[in-house]
């Protein structure tokens, strides 16, 4: 039996909606097989993040040797990676091991304000891991921070694809969940955009969302698809598990990593 493989390389929520768990889940349920290099360790629930421990650069650069080495990748996501040396290492890792199919999730802030990328990282995301990425999935503030521009409109959306289309990454995917109106994304690959659209949901249980929807698009990239069918598979995915979120906890709650495929079980 061929299996296909991803690696994230990310923190860990100990609430269980976002970083390493929310990718591992998302893997699983996408049927492939996953794989973790912890970046960090944060106590985390759904009202906020309450302690952060970054790991040592041996301690990342290890796991990341040990998987590579043996198991190997398919495609790998980045998250959570705070400090300027930790960037660092772990682009000089995946350029070592040539990991194929990057998909960067340039996590900078937590749903509740908790900032996750200290500050003056953003260049070095720019500089060391953006050119080796096939894709990058900012969210408009993030998409705000890596241009320097204001984004209000989709226009402005496009402006800003362009422009961090030039830091080198093929693909960029900018993410509207943070507009108002219908949840539209903007996919474009140097010539063209396209457009992927969902309603909007009225809830405050969209914590992670980032992380799963990045994660969908690895593990699709993992079993082989083109970034286009990726995005869009990974868009039903995301959608589904918003529409049909879990209502745990008192702040901002997980989605709900099984209901895309419950949803296509009962179709076919
Ligand atoms: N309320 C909503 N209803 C429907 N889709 C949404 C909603 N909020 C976000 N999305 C979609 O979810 C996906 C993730 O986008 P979002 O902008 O929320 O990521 P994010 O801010 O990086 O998430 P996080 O930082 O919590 O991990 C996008 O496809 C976006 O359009
Ligand atoms: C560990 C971790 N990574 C990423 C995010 C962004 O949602 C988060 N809240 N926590």
């Amino acid at each position: 039996m061929t299996v296909s493989r991803a690696l994230t390389i990310a923190g860990s929520d100990s609430g269980g909606g976002a970083g390493i768990q929310a990718d591992l889940k998302t893997f699983t349920v996408l049927g492939v097989y996953g794989m973790s290099a912890l970046t960090a360790v944060t106590a985390q629930n759904t009202l906020g993040v309450h302690g952060i421990y970054n790991l040592s650069l041996e301690a990342i650069a290890q796991q990341i040797d040990a998987v590579a080495v043996d198991l190997g990748v398919d495609a790998i996501k980045t998250g959570m990676l705070a400090q300027v040396p930790i960037i660092e290492t772990v682009a000089m890792k995946i350029k070592e091991h040539q990991l194929p199919n990057l998909v960067v999730d340039p996590v900078m802030v937590a749903k509740g304000g908790a900032q996750l990328l200290e500050n003056d990282s953003q260049q070095a995301l720019i500089r060391h891991l953006l050119p080796l990425a096939t894709v990058v999935t900012p969210n408009l503030p993030e998409a705000e921070v890596l241009t320097g521009r204001t984004i209000r409109t989709v226009e402005e959306m496009k402006e800003a694809a362009r422009q961090i289309h030039s830091f080198g990454t093929r693909y960029v995917l900018v993410k509207g969940g943070h507009l108002e109106g219908d949840a539209l994304d903007i996919l474009y690959d140097g010539e063209q955009f396209a457009e992927f659209v969902s309603p909007r949901f009225e809830t405050k249980h969209t914590h992670g969302t980032g992380c799963t929807f990045s994660a969908a698009i690895t593990s699709e990239l993992a079993k082989g698809a083109a970034v286009y069918e990726a995005v869009h598979t990974a868009k039903q995915f995301i959608t589904c598990a918003i529409e049909d979120s879990l209502g745990l906890g008192q702040g901002h709650g997980p989605t709900n990593h099984w209901a895309y495929v419950r949803r296509h079980q009962q179709h076919i």
